[in-house]
């Protein structure tokens, strides 16, 4: 039996007997190198279907790396290679069988910083849209209402959907490229500290934003904020030195952590 079918029955909750959410993603054995640095190492961690899961770490721990492998941005890079297996149903997306404008379309990414397209706010959202799927004007109408509503944006931009993007408040140019990431239906959603460069009334959107999306797509986010993990995540993943340490319940992480090193982060010891 391969380490993939063994990941596959449902997890039961040890303390509730409850059935867990089936795993939307299974990482098993994942190594990742830059060159000669060894920055992950023997990853293994299911993501729960339509659940958040929070990564968080000190600075290095690498939490961004194992975004970027999932989403095999480190394609363009040579020198840069990942062993092992992130599932997604049966495709390895770290073999090279998945072409990458599928995973694109699979996988959304939503950065730290902001980055709209120097382009109207309309044709912002349609862009990746365009790439995909062929639909009719009124169809293109129809998805970026859907996703700029889905994204907490449509009443603030619907009378104002030909004026550039870069003309939006930093809170809502992040909300932009959550619209822009979900206008293509991935059903994984990558965020990459989206809230680091907001200020806390665009933050607190974005974490209730967070929360509807669940239902729809299965969401993995990396942050350094422990108040934000908490609020937001149903479980949380700690990453020290390129190992995973512990993965647990957000609930259960922030109360009892099994492991000193967890105990010590989240508690403001290191990092
Ligand atoms: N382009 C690169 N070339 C070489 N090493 C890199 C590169 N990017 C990251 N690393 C190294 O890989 C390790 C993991 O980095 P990564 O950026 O994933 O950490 P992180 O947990 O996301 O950190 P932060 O919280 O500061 O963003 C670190 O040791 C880092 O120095």
């Amino acid at each position: 039996m391969s380490v993939t079918e063994q990941a596959r029955p449902i997890e039961v909750n040890q303390e509730t007997g409850a059935a867990e959410a089936a795993p939307r993603m299974v990482i098993r054995d994942l190594h990742f190198y830059y060159g000669n640095t060894h920055a992950l190492k023997g990853i293994n961690l299911d993501v729960a279907e339509k659940r958040v899961l929070a990564m968080i770490g000190p600075s290095g721990c690498g939490k961004s790396t194992l975004l970027r492998v999932i989403n095999r941005m480190y394609d363009l890079y040579p020198g840069q290679r990942a062993e092992g297996e992130v599932m997604l149903d049966d495709m390895n997306i770290v073999g090279s069988s998945m072409d990458l404008n599928t995973l694109r379309r699979r996988v959304g990414m939503v950065f730290q910083k902001p980055t709209p397209f120097q382009m109207s706010i309309y044709d912002n959202v349609a862009f990746g849209v365009k790439l995909h799927e062929k639909l009719s004007r009124a169809e293109m109408d129809e998805r970026v209402q859907w996703s700029l509503t889905r994204a907490a944006l449509w009443d603030e931009v619907k009378d104002r959907l030909k004026a550039p993007a870069t003309g939006m408040s930093g809170g809502q140019q992040q909300r932009l490229c959550i619209a822009r990431s979900i206008a293509v239906r991935p059903e994984v959603l990558l965020l990459d500290e989206p809230t680091s460069a907001l200020d806390p009334i665009s933050t607190l959107k974005i974490e209730e934003l967070i929360d509807e999306l669940k239902k729809e797509f299965t969401i993995v986010i990396v942050t350094h904020n422990m108040q934000q993990a908490a609020r937001c995540a149903d479980r949380v993943a700690f990453f020290y030195l390129g190992e995973l340490v512990e993965v647990d319940a957000a609930a259960t992480m922030f109360t009892t952590p099994k492991e000193r090193r967890t105990q010590e982060y989240i508690t403001g010891r290191f990092g």
